[in-house]
């Protein structure tokens, strides 16, 4: 007899949130990984539809892009490193940084903190749930907000202040932990910082948070890629740089538990980030996979590099000329993987439309594929109407009633 658990409820690895029901009417329930990573057969709502099973697929030779010279205003390397940045965002838009200048001691140590932070008992980490409708805090497998296909991982965010007062995190932290978890909170904020702040491998850990919090830097490399797609977009260094400038980012750290059986769940499901760009940084063990030329492949790590792809959000802002591309995350039965991702969004209120040079094709006006819309906007879709997947923008489109005719809208 098979004896699969078939809900999470009330599996001893599971509880019962404040006897609650989440806002799409389920009971709400948690995993807690410590439990559920032992465990031979996984419960029914990890189960994804056989079409959407993993594989071990080949690996897609992304270009990795080494940023020195550009960082050095070495002009032939800049335009070298926009022609291969131009090739990929145009074919599938994922390709790999190294000589970022965020140093691997400190995404070791954010890996660390963000581990920290996961190893805490159940109970403790609840105290920093994320509410509906909210894009910061704790989530485990996302089954406050969905029944099914749920995915195997717990994730902590953050909303990511571009003015560089990163006190929010810290106050967040010790509101929902106590006082105690201050430290944690500092911690947070610190990895808030490092994965794009521009460190000194001299100065000790707090010589670094005060740089990063007193300069503003933590900034630069999301604002450096922005330069570079600006080149090579043709719209000059500073048009993209200059738009994200005032952005509100997401920081994520993502825990993906080991898996009795890996074959039949995701760590996450198949989607195109609604985001504009992506900062991914992978710790040794692989998982994520790009789908690209109708089917799936991996892009396993690579010591020093940070992974970056296009979102729907920047696809918007070029037209279609650069891809926000299907991927997902897949998990495995021995080790736990950690990513962490830094999601890079404009400032809220922001018109998203593509610039009129990039409305012009070689036989005269190209129409515009997708309309206006706000960061604010699209956030709020997928936060409450919509699950993140390979359609988000275009449903999007269709439900907000902005699919007149967008051929006609005005440009800027
Ligand atoms: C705005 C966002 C929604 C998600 C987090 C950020 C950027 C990526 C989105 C997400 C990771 C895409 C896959 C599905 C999702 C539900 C997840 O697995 O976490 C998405 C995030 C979310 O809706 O919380
Ligand atoms: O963990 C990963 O490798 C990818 C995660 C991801 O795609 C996401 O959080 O949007
Ligand atoms: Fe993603």
């Amino acid at each position: 007899m098979d004896s699969r658990p078939t809900s999470l409820l009330p599996s001893p690895a599971t509880l019962d949130l404040d006897k609650g029901k989440s806002h799409c009417g389920n009971s709400v329930v948690v995993f807690d990984p410590s439990v559920l990573q032992k465990q031979p057969k996984i419960p029914e709502a990890f189960i994804w539809p056989r079409c959407e099973r993993p594989h071990q697929p080949e690996e897609l030779e992304v270009p990795v892009v080494d940023l020195k010279g550009f960082l050095e205003g070495d002009a032939a390397s800049t335009s070298r490193t926009a022609a291969a940045i131009r090739g990929a965002c145009a074919s599938h838009g994922f390709f790999q940084v190294m000589n970022h200048k965020v140093d691997a001691a400190a995404l070791h140590d954010a890996l660390r903190v963000a581990e920290e932070f996961f190893e805490l008992p159940l109970s403790t980490k609840l105290r920093a749930r994320r509410r509906p409708g909210s894009t910061w805090g704790y989530v485990g497998a996302h089954a406050d907000r969905f029944a099914s296909m749920l995915p195997w991982k717990e994730t902590l965010s953050f909303a990511y202040d571009y003015s560089g007062n990163r006190d929010g995190v810290v106050d967040y932290i010790t509101s929902k932990l106590g006082e105690e978890f201050q430290p944690m909170g500092y911690h947070a904020r610190y990895l808030t910082a490092l994965l794009i702040v521009s460190t000194e491998s001299c100065m000790t850990t707090c010589d670094r948070v005060e740089t990063c919090m007193q300069e503003g830097a933590p900034k630069e490399l999301s604002l450096s890629i922005m330069e570079l797609l600006g080149i090579s977009l043709g719209m000059g260094r500073d048009y993209y740089r200059d738009f994200f400038e005032d952005g509100s980012s997401i920081m994520r750290c993502n825990n993906y538990p080991p898996c009795q059986e890996p074959d039949l769940t995701l760590g996450t499901g198949p989607h195109s980030d609604p985001t504009a760009l992506t900062i991914l940084h992978q710790d040794q063990v692989a998982g994520l996979q790009v789908f690209a030329e109708g089917k799936w492949w991996s892009v396993s790590p690579i010591a020093g590099a940070l992974v970056i792809n296009i979102g729907d959000t920047f696809m918007a802002l070029t037209n279609g000329r650069y891809k926000s591309c299907l991927h997902r995350a897949v998990v495995n039965r021995d080790r736990r993987r950690r990513s962490l991702a830094f999601f890079v969004c404009p400032q809220a209120d922001k018109v998203v439309r593509p610039a009129k040079e990039l409305l012009v094709g070689r036989d005269g006006g190209v129409p515009r594929k997708y309309p206006d819309f706000t960061w604010a906007e699209l956030l709020e879709f997928t936060q409450s109407h919509y699950r993140t997947d390979a359609s988000t923008l275009q449903n999007f489109t269709h439900r907000t009633g902005m699919n007149k005719d967008a051929s006609q809208m005005e440009v800027s």
